[in-house]
């Protein structure tokens, strides 16, 4: 699959999908948004995938939000469109059926901090920063930032996140939860450890605990526990279930094959 601004690669099933525009700091352009949709379309029809990895190209940053050069001379209907639509990709990645991580290898700003929210787990290097800046430029986040990071992180910091507009060291970012760890090399390859290790259970199950902990974080309480029965009971058709439920009985270590 040829693409002009991002680099994809595949590492024992997990996919790699580096932004890469390091000449502006890897901001998301019309193009980017394009090819990323595509490569999340083409990532979800391999079969046998275990996670998703995303980065930045260079060292100095993950993504430094929308190009904002593309926003001159935009009419409010076009802006709503364009939001809708960043919010549309990011969707699917937040939805994919195996774990995500954003390694932040630098700035995550606007777009970029809001693309990493879309991803189940975010990795920093030490010298990351995130934020929302958009007030800095008349605006505010698009594609989807004042609500992922509010669930994220609760409504009062994400409220002086985005009113602020300042930027986040990755030690204060770990602290308040924006990201989940600090780590000090080789970010990609922890990343990449990381979705092995979970996919070490049975890949079927971690797809359903990541159902039901995204899908339940927005229904009332009960009907979450509707679904999380629902998913329970699934659980029960599957041979890795009964593989380890059987593995446990008979002292042994499992072998899922995530069917
Ligand atoms: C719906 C979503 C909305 C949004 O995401 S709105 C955008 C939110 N993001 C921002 O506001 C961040 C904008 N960028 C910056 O503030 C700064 O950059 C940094 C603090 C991240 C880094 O500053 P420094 O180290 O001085 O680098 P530099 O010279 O500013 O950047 C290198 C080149 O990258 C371009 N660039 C950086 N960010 C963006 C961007 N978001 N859109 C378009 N270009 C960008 C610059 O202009 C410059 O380019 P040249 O070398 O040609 O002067």
């Amino acid at each position: 699959m040829e693409f002009e601004t991002i680099l994809l690669e595949e590492r024992d099933g997990i996919f790699v999908l580096t932004i890469n525009r390091p000449k502006v700091l890897n901001a998301l352009n019309h193009t980017v948004l394009t090819e990323l949709d595509r490569a999340i379309d083409f990532i979800k029809t391999k079969e046998n995938t275990l996670g998703l990895v995303i980065t930045g190209a260079g060292e100095k940053s993950f993504v430094a939000g929308a190009d904002i050069s593309e926003f001159q001379g935009k009419t409010p209907e076009e802006a709503r469109k364009q939001s809708e639509w960043g919010q549309s990709i990011f969707k699917k990645i937040e939805d994919l059926p195996f774990p995500s991580i954003a390694a932040i290898n630098g700035f995550a700003l606007g777009g970029g901090l809001e693309l990493a929210m879309s991803c189940t787990f975010r990795y920093a290097s030490p010298n990351a920063k995130v934020g929302q800046p958009e007030v800095k430029l008349g605006l505010i986040p698009g594609y989807a930032g004042t609500q992922r990071l509010t669930r994220l992180i609760g409504h009062s910091k994400a409220m002086e996140i985005c009113m602020t507009g300042r930027m986040v060291s990755a030690e204060e970012a770990l602290k308040i939860g924006i990201v989940d760890r600090i780590v000090e090399e080789n970010l990609v390859d922890e990343a990449i450890k990381s979705i092995k290790d979970i996919q070490k259970n049975s890949p079927i199950a971690v797809y359903y605990c990541k159902k039901a902990i995204m899908e339940g974080k927005e229904m009332p309480f009960e009907k979450a526990c509707a679904l999380e029965s629902n998913l329970f009971g699934l659980c029960f058709a599957t041979e890795d279930a009964k593989e380890g439920v059987s593995a446990f009985l008979e002292k042994r270590e499992a072998k899922f094959k995530g069917k």
